[in-house]
């Protein structure tokens, strides 16, 4: 609790003299004003967290947090509950979807076992396990309050622990079957939109079990009727120990001054967290595309985001994240590599 309490006290404002310091430098490049579009307000923002005229993007990590859930046994997924402990030991092979975007990307991958729900004793999973998978959230809470905290701090730990060791890039990312469950019912709770227009096909279950799953999501929400303006309470009792870490690493990210990327439609359920958490969290946010899974959009318009890519994703794991790495580091390069005006000797 001193973790998590001292790392939001930490959370200040980001600095908005560097942000119109670069908003004038940006000006001086040598190109039509605004004509590098999205990656002008990248680099903006960069500087606004980092606190500097020129933020490097290098040093990149996705953290992989993988966790189970209590509501798969609902019926509101098409795959075994087995595939969250067998991807999470793929990760470690580089095989995965993730894994090759970030290798791509040039980015490290972390994977953490926060909560699935089978032993894993693999040298290259961090174990943080804080139980066997959550509470079937349709009958009972996700977790304890004192769980929910935990979940949270293993981010705060691991984002951390990477910063220390010099990354200057978060992204966040996750494995868990059943995951868009918990997710959805996040989103509709703070969005105050219907479970039945946030709820998706996940993992591609069949539309004919659509109803059925937001269903488990609006009951889920009665049930427990999570106080919107705690967000430890709604992970404690509508989330997932994956989306608790995720939602660590935003708020670590934030509190050390360091940009966090934002995967799919669960990343942004954490972010939905973090942000009830402290506010403050959110432009230290960089949302990284917009997921196909139904309630993203919603998510999205809910945090002011605008993401970077609208590409089709739906995969989690990070994998849009990574993607993104490349263009938030092309921000930096804009900003090193071009000339200004003045430097080029070209007056208009
Ligand atoms: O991040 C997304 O946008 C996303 C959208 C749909 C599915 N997923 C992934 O699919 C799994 C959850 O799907 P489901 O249908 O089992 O709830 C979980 O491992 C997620 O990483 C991820
Ligand atoms: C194979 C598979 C890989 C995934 N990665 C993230 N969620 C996933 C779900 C499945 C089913």
């Amino acid at each position: 609790m001193n973790m998590l309490n001292n790392t939001v006290k930490n959370i200040t404002e980001v600095d908005v003299h560097k942000r119109e310091e670069a908003t004038k430098r940006v000006d001086t490049l040598i190109k039509p004003l605004k004509s590098l579009g999205r990656l002008e307000e990248l680099y903006i923002q960069l500087a606004s967290i980092t606190g500097t005229l020129h933020p490097k993007v290098d040093k990149k990590v996705v953290l992989v947090m993988a966790g189970d859930h209590g509501v798969f046994s609902e019926g509101v997924t098409a795959f075994p509950q087995s595939i969250t402990a067998l991807q999470t030991e793929l990760f470690t092979k580089g095989v995965t979807g993730v894994c090759a975007l970030a290798r791509q990307a040039r980015a490290e991958v972390i994977v953490a076992d926060v909560g699935v729900a089978a032993d894993i004793n693999h040298p290259l999973i961090r174990n943080y396990k804080i139980a066997y998978g959550t509470g079937n959230i349709r009958r009972e809470a996700a977790m304890t309050r004192q769980k929910a905290v935990a979940a949270l701090e293993v981010g705060i730990r691991l984002a951390n622990e990477q910063i220390d060791q010099g990354k200057n890039l978060l992204g966040t990312g996750e494995m868990g079957i059943a995951n868009t469950t918990p997710s959805a019912a996040i989103v509709s709770l703070f969005t105050g939109k219907d479970p039945e227009e946030v709820t998706g096909v996940g993992a591609n279950l069949p539309t004919a079990k659509l109803s059925h799953k937001a269903l488990v999501i609006k009951e889920a929400i009665q049930r427990h009727k999570p106080n919107k303006t705690d967000g430890v309470d709604v992970l404690a009792k509508i989330g997932g120990f994956e989306i608790g870490a995720m939602a660590g690493v935003m708020l670590a990210g934030a509190a050390r001054k360091i940009p966090v990327v934002v995967d799919g439609f669960i990343s942004t359920s954490a972010a939905l967290i973090a942000h009830a958490i402290e506010p403050k969290v959110l432009p230290y946010l960089i949302p990284a595309h917009l997921s196909m899974e139904q309630g993203a959009k919603a998510a999205a318009e809910f945090l002011g985001f605008k993401p970077l890519l609208e590409l089709g994703l739906c995969l989690g794991e990070g994998s849009g994240a990574s993607l993104s790495f490349n263009i938030i580091e092309a921000a930096t390069f804009m900003n090193e590599d071009m000339m200004t005006f003045e430097e080029a000797g070209m007056k208009i």
